[in-house]
């Protein structure tokens, strides 16, 4: 059966009357169309946020293979093939692990290879270049040492319209008519009802009466008045900020679109510092056109010998659009669930990753499924029954990847 991303994307639309298929999105007409794993290494579990995620994937490359014969725990036939095989083995769907400051010990590291990591992902939205190159070269002496095949992932960060973090760990809460100020000027620390942009030029466009979304739908404003750059905004749905909250412009319920190019001077700036550490993926967010996918490719190409695997994150509607030339660019795709489910209703994520897949396993491209696979583990030490249940489900069908956070 063929493909069809004008389908895919009426049924999100038709099923939200918010949605206009037939008006415009990001100013271009909305033709529209339209693994899971346990990680009960209570261990890794932090105090802060951190992430481990993990995906399966069904490509592979550049594996070692080592002999080994070491104490295989807890399933001698699995680990014996993912310590020979990698990504290469027989277990369809492969593990992808955001490490973050509570798993990156060489201890924490093998820990994981030993549970069943394939790759180790690095979001380069946190922390400093530094520090990924020293988990990178942990995970490399691992895989000397100890004989795994574990690849790394770097995910840039992309250009993005967020809160700045500034360090303070709690979150805000806005009040139901509470009225706020967004500004892009830079200030340390907090200011009452005052919350600060990443991006200088984050209100050009936005008018008075345009709706302000946060995080999705976690908090909802309406602009009241813009003064210079700086938007106040009246809160019109109680809810949290959390530090780097995402901030969506909506009119009319269509999202406005900043023209941010998918790769920023920073992300660039990543590119290049992966591929001086010879990392074997770099997933790429907020694609939304073959066009970077294929740009990215040729830099690379062009500036290392070694196949970095480029992965197309889908996480805007835009992206949906374009579905089929992202795929056919890039040499795998990552349903970025959690901000995929800023632009698209949450109700029709399930239909939208389960027509990704197909779209995928169509094209011979693996798939990664991304992002509160097993959410809840975040505080405790099992998943809840729908949890496993839809991870179990997610494994069991077409695609290649699923995707766990711990934080
Ligand atoms: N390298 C890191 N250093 C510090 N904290 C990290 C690191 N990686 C992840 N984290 C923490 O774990 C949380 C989850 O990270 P994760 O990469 O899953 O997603 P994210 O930052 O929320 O967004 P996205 O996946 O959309 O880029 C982050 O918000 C951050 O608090
Ligand atoms: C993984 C990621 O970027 C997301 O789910 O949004």
């Amino acid at each position: 059966m063929a493909f069809s991303s004008d389908s895919m994307l009426q049924k999100i639309f038709a099923k939200s009357p918010a949605f206009d298929s037939n008006k415009r999105v990001f100013g271009k007409p909305v033709s529209i169309s339209g693994g899971a794993i346990s990680c009960n290494e209570r261990n890794l579990k932090s105090k802060g946020k951190i992430a481990v995620k993990a995906a399966a994937e069904a490509d592979v490359m550049g594996l070692k293979n080592h002999e080994v014969n070491l104490d295989l725990g807890f399933d001698v036939v699995a680990e014996r093939e993912l310590r020979e095989k990698g990504f290469l083995g027989m277990r369809k769907t492969k593990l992808v692990c955001t490490i973050g400051p509570a798993c990156c010990s060489l201890e924490d590291l093998e820990r994981l290879a030993m549970r069943g990591m394939n790759v180790a992902r690095l979001n380069m939205c946190h922390n400093t270049r530094e520090w990924h190159r020293d988990v990178i070269r942990k995970i490399r002496k691992l895989n000397e040492l100890k004989g795994f095949s574990v690849s790394v992932m770097i995910d840039t960060e992309g250009s993005l319209i967020h809160v700045v973090d500034h360090g303070v760990p709690s979150s805000l809460k806005a009040e139901e008519g509470s009225v706020w100020v967004f500004t892009a000027q830079k200030f340390e620390g907090s200011r009452p009802f005052t919350v600060q942009a990443n991006y200088q030029a984050f209100s050009e466009g936005i008018m008075v009466g345009d709706e302000l979304v946060i995080d999705g739908g976690m908090a909802r404003f309406e602009v009241v008045e813009k003064m210079g750059n700086d938007l106040h905004c009246k809160c019109t749905d109680p809810g949290l900020f959390l530090p780097r909250a995402k901030l969506s412009f909506w009119r009319d319920g269509k999202l406005s679109y900043h023209g941010l190019p998918t790769l920023s001077p920073k992300d660039w700036a990543d590119v290049d510092f992966g591929i001086s550490e010879g990392v074997d993926f770099i997933a790429m967010s907020f694609v939304n056109d073959a066009d970077s996918v294929k740009d990215l490719k040729n830099y690379l190409f062009a500036k290392t010998s070694k196949s970095i695997r480029v992965l197309a994150k889908i996480e805007t509607l835009e992206s949906l659009q374009k579905l089929e030339e992202i795929v056919e660019a890039s040499d795998g795709i990552m349903v970025a669930r959690g901000d995929l489910g800023v632009e698209v209703p949450l109700e029709q994520i399930p239909t939208v990753q389960e027509d990704i897949t197909r779209l995928c396993r169509q094209m011979n491209k693996p798939v990664i499924i991304a992002s509160q696979l097993l959410e809840s583990m975040v505080e405790y030490p099992t998943p809840t029954r729908a949890e496993v249940s839809l991870s179990s489900i997610t494994s069991n069908g077409m695609m290649a990847a699923a995707f766990l956070d711990m934080a």
